[in-house]
Formats: structure tokens, C-alpha cells, sequence
């Protein structure tokens, strides 16, 4: 008789399981931050000052999870945040989490830096909605080549980061000298013939880049890394169809503030204009509805797929996510909220 091995049960004996089981300077890598790893911990720290105020006797019935974005519909709103590289924690690598995701009705952005072809992907889950994460390559006719490899593959948005004209220096990864993939993997929609490109993050890319990458495409365009309020007009102005306040999870420039801090004034900046979501600290059904309740039109995550990824494959990646969900739909009827449009900035309290 074959006995299916028990999956942890939270988020942290998920990361548990998935510490002992990586090699060491892979763990290191997926946990990682830049520098003192301040913003790291201030990403997950602004979730717990912050407290929930429900709302009693509204009557709502069973609360529904799913939301709309450019992009396409979400089931719930909970996305999977581009991470590189998911080969290290499972051979069958971003075609898991691309199930996972499909399993939970949810989208999945694929990192650039995958370690599966974007095709390939999408070939192992057809019905999952796949977003396309794109660092803009300053050598802009590959940059377009990459873009339609994944028109191609059917994403259905572009999610272009621009919190990186450099790469964050992440101790961690120096102190294990983890500087390139394993031999067998490498990035595959990097392939340039037979040659594999280096990922360029370049300082040179500016706003006329993404009016370039406007008139190329007719993909909706989501900016990934928005944090200061400043820029949010001219994401506007340049054609952004959506906002994902992130700081990478603390894995550029360190001592940024929580992304849940800078919530508030990008979504009063962006006046309804364009959908603001946002990754950082996501870790419980109750960070999600935080989120909505101050604006965010959906939420994205990194590490805990991983984690998830690497403690059980394609099923604990799917664990995941759906215990996420069902977080949520708890979170959202015993706030008292239909859906997460209920959710308003009166039912969530600074404590600290
Ligand atoms: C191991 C790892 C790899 C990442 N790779 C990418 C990437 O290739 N492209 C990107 O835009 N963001 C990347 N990110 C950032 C995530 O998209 C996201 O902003 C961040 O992980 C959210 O924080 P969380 O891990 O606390 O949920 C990566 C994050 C991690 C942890
Ligand atoms: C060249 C791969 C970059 C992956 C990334 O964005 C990260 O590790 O945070």
C-alpha cells in the first residue's frame, strides 16, 4: 500500500520542511534579503501592527474570493509573485507551480529567470492564466524577441520590474558563493539560439522604454516595484494598466519601507485610475484582507510557493495556495464582507 507523505500544516513548518530539505545555499537563496535584511523583516513585521476591525451583523452570507484585474479573473486574490529558478526546489520546477496555480484558480506570474521555457509552462497547465514577468533588456530587439515567445505562449499581461537597474547584493548568497545555477539548468527564456543571455538589469532603462514596450505589445502592462507615490503618475501617463507595489521582498535596495506602509499613498495617488496590488510579507488569510481593506485590488506571493514547492512538489505548492484561500473566505466572513469589495480602511487598526 503507497502512502501519500502529510504535508505541513503552516506556513512556517512549510518553511521548515522546506529548509531541511534544500541544499543550504539554495534555501539561502529563496530566503534571503539585501543587505541587513531590514526591509526583509518590515515587510512581514507591518502585517502584525496592524489589527482587524470587523464588522458585525451585515448578514453577508458565504463570502466569494474571486476578483477582476487586467489580466484576466482571479478566483481569489491571491497571485503567485515571479521567482526565479523553481528547478532548485523541484524538478518539475515553474510546471508545478503553473498546476499548483491552475489548481487554485489563480494566476501565475512566470519569472523571466524560470528555469522551464514559458511555453513549457504553459503547455503543462493550459488552463492556468500565466502573467509574464519581463525585465527590460537594454538590447531592446531580444527584449522584443522574449515578448513574443510569451504572446506566444498565451500570457495574458506583461509584468515588467522596474525596481532593479541593479541587482541587490544579498549577503547570504555571498557568503555561500552562490552566483550561478546548477549544471542542467539555466534560465529558458533567456535562449538566444544556442547560446543562453545573461539576464542584463540595466540603469539605462527609463520611461521611454515603457512606451516602447507599449507600442509592441497590446498586452496589458502591470509595473512591478512601484513605491514611492511620485512615480505613480507617470506609470499612469505611460500607459500602466496596473500598479504592484513591491520591494521585491526585500531584495534590493534594503531599508525601504514595509510595502503594506506604502499601500496607502499609491493607492490615493493612483485615485482609482489603475488597480494597485501588492507582494511583500503575504503570509496568512489575515495579511491578505489587510491588504484589500486599504486598497489593494489583489496580493501576490513569493517565498511561501517556494516553500511549499520544496517541501511537497506540484501538491505542496497547490497546499499552499489553497490554504490561503481558504484563509481568506474565513478572514472575509468573519469580518462580516461579502466579497473583499465589503472591505474598507475603517476595518483594519494600526496597534504600534
Ligand atoms: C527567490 C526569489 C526569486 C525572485 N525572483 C524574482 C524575479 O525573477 N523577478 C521578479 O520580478 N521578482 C522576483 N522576486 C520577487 C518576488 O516577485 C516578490 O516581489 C517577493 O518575493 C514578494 O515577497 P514575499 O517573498 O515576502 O512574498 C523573487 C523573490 C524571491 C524570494
Ligand atoms: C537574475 C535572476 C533574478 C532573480 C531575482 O529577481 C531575485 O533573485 O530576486
Amino acid at each position: 500500500m503507497s502512502t501519500v507523505p502529510r504535508l505541513p500544516a503552516t506556513p512556517r513548518e512549510f518553511e521548515e520542511e522546506a529548509r531541511a530539505r534544500l541544499d543550504p545555499a539554495h534555501y539561502d537563496y529563496f530566503a534571503g534579503g539585501a543587505g541587513d535584511e531590514v526591509t526583509l523583516r518590515a515587510n512581514e513585521a507591518a502585517f502584525r501592527r496592524l489589527a482587524l476591525l470587523p464588522r458585525v451583523l451585515r448578514g453577508a452570507g458565504e463570502p466569494r474570493t474571486e476578483v477582476a484585474l487586467p489580466g484576466g479573473r482571479a478566483g481569489m486574490p491571491v497571485l503567485v509573485a515571479p521567482t526565479a529558478f523553481h528547478r532548485l526546489a523541484d524538478p518539475e520546477g515553474e510546471r508545478a507551480t503553473a498546476r499548483a496555480a491552475a489548481a487554485n484558480e489563480t494566476i501565475m506570474m512566470v519569472s523571466m529567470a524560470g528555469t522551464v521555457g514559458v511555453e513549457d509552462v504553459a503547455a503543462a497547465a493550459p488552463e492556468a492564466v500565466l502573467w509574464f514577468q519581463l525585465y527590460i533588456q537594454p538590447d531592446m530587439p531580444f527584449t522584443e524577441t522574449v515578448v513574443r515567445r510569451a504572446e506566444a505562449a498565451g500570457c495574458a499581461a506583461l509584468v515588467v520590474t522596474v525596481d532593479s537597474p541593479a541587482r541587490g547584493v544579498r549577503e547570504r548568497e555571498l557568503a555561500h558563493g552562490f552566483h550561478d545555477l546548477p549544471d542542467g539548468l539555466c534560465c529558458e527564456n533567456l535562449r538566444d539560439g544556442a547560446a543562453v543571455r545573461p539576464i542584463v538589469m540595466s540603469p539605462d532603462i527609463g520611461w521611454e522604454h515603457i512606451d516602447r514596450l507599449r507600442r509592441m505589445t497590446d498586452l496589458p502592462i502591470v509595473l512591478k516595484g512601484i513605491m514611492n507615490p511620485a512615480d505613480v503618475r507617470p506609470a499612469i501617463e505611460h500607459g500602466a494598466a496596473a500598479l504592484l507595489v513591491s520591494n521585491h521582498g526585500g531584495r534590493q535596495l534594503d531599508t525601504l519601507p514595509a510595502t503594506l506602509d506604502m499601500l496607502p499613498p499609491v493607492v490615493a495617488a493612483a485615485d482609482g485610475a489603475v488597480p494597485v496590488l501588492l507582494d511583500g510579507g503575504v503570509r496568512r488569510g489575515t495579511d491578505v484582507v489587510k491588504a484589500l481593506a486599504l486598497g489593494a485590488a489583489a496580493v501576490a506571493v513569493g517565498r511561501p510557493v517556494l516553500w511549499g514547492l520544496a517541501a511537497g512538489g506540484e501538491r505542496g505548492a497547490a497546499r499552499v495556495l489553497a490554504m490561503l484561500r481558504a484563509e481568506v473566505r474565513e478572514a472575509l466572513a468573519l469580518c462580516g464582507c461579502a466579497s473583499p469589495a465589503d472591505l474598507d480602511p475603517s476595518m483594519v487598526r494600526r496597534t504600534c
